[in-house]
């Protein structure tokens, strides 16, 4: 009796198997994904304006990106947020690559989110849209901080909120004396939801994370350099491009198999490893979710303040 019902449930694991059941939850997942993504695309797409564009050069195996919304001090709309998904996947197949420099137009980095969409995000706090435009950011700025080339952010002028949270997303950081990095969620009645909170703790520490968070002061460039925000400064008579591609250039020097083997050594052997970001930025997203829309972040969207 006993081998008979063995040999059903042998049968049974041969028809259906293991194998199949992962099959099934692989199939699940991945159409909840593309549900989701389809929901972070429709939301995005209704806000246009300024694009990302993206210079490849194959001799250098330098790229350099750029945020181009010059009229908003490069404020993020949404189109602009699927514009840099894209340039981010031509630069994960980039064969001859070895280095990124990722500025804003018109000698400023960012000021966040557009707050034509930060207002529209909030309003529809009911249908998720905070959760989907941060998870959608999460995504790409992990994959742009785990690309296989070495990244510099060229920071001058403004990098506020959102903008804050973009500068962390690469390995280097050169910086304006005269910029202004400010994490001012805090003022907006919010908390980072681009996966800026994690990068930060993890660049900064806790203690000068949380001091930065919390007073949402807006600091300039030496004093990014005294906490370890900014890894060189430059004046206002430098040319700023210039300045970056040097400091780059110290460290493309080499082969690009070689340069993207080491940034993946590094990477592989990072306290936060991909999969433990990911649950982390889920946290940070259910926080900024709860306070996205809510009175405090309407309050300062309606008083428009400049900061
Ligand atoms: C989602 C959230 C997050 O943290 O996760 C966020 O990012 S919330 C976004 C947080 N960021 C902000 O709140 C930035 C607010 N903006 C500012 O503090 C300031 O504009 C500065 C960025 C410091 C620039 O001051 P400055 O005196 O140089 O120029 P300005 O104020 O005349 O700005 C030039 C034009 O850009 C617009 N502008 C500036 N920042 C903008 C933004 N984030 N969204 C939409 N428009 C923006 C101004 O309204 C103005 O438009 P007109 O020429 O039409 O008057």
């Amino acid at each position: 009796m006993a081998s008979l019902r063995h040999a059903l449930i042998r049968s049974f694991l041969i028809k259906r198997g293991p194998d199949e059941t992962t099959k099934r939850l692989l199939t699940l997942s991945s159409a909840l994904n593309s549900e989701l993504r389809q929901k972070q695309i429709d939301l995005l797409s209704k806000y246009p304006g300024g694009c990302v564009d993206l210079e490849k050069n194959d001799k250098t195996g330098i790229a350099v990106l750029t945020l181009n919304n010059p009229t908003k001090k490069n404020a993020l709309t949404g189109s602009m947020m699927i514009d840099f998904e894209k340039r981010v996947e031509d630069l994960e197949s980039w064969e001859k690559g070895r280095g990124v420099i990722f500025k804003g137009s018109g000698n400023t980095f960012c000021s966040g989110a557009d707050l034509n969409v930060a207002r529209a995000v909030g309003e529809g706090k009911d249908s998720g849209h905070p959760s989907l435009m941060s998870s959608f950011m999460q995504n790409i700025t992990s994959r742009f901080f785990n690309l296989p080339l070495i990244t510099v952010a060229l920071v001058e002028g403004a990098a506020l909120g959102g903008g804050a949270e973009l500068v962390t997303c690469c390995d280097f950081r050169v910086v304006s004396s005269s910029a202004n990095i400010g994490f001012v969620q805090a003022r907006m009645g919010l908390s980072p939801g681009w996966g800026g909170g994690v990068r930060l703790v993890n660049l900064l520490g806790r203690l000068k994370a949380l001091q930065l968070l919390s007073s949402a002061s807006i600091i300039k460039g030496f004093e990014a350099q005294e906490i370890g925000l900014a890894d060189e400064i430059f004046g206002e008579f430098d040319d700023s491009l210039e300045t970056a591609t040097s400091f780059l250039t110290n460290y493309t020097k080499f082969a690009p198999d070689v340069i993207k083997a080491m940034k993946r050594v590094v990477i592989n052997a990072s306290r936060s490893d991909m999969q433990s970001v990911e649950t982390l930025n889920t946290k940070e997203t259910q926080i900024f979710q709860s306070l996205c829309g809510g009175l405090a972040n309407l309050e300062a969207l309606n008083k428009k303040s400049k900061f």
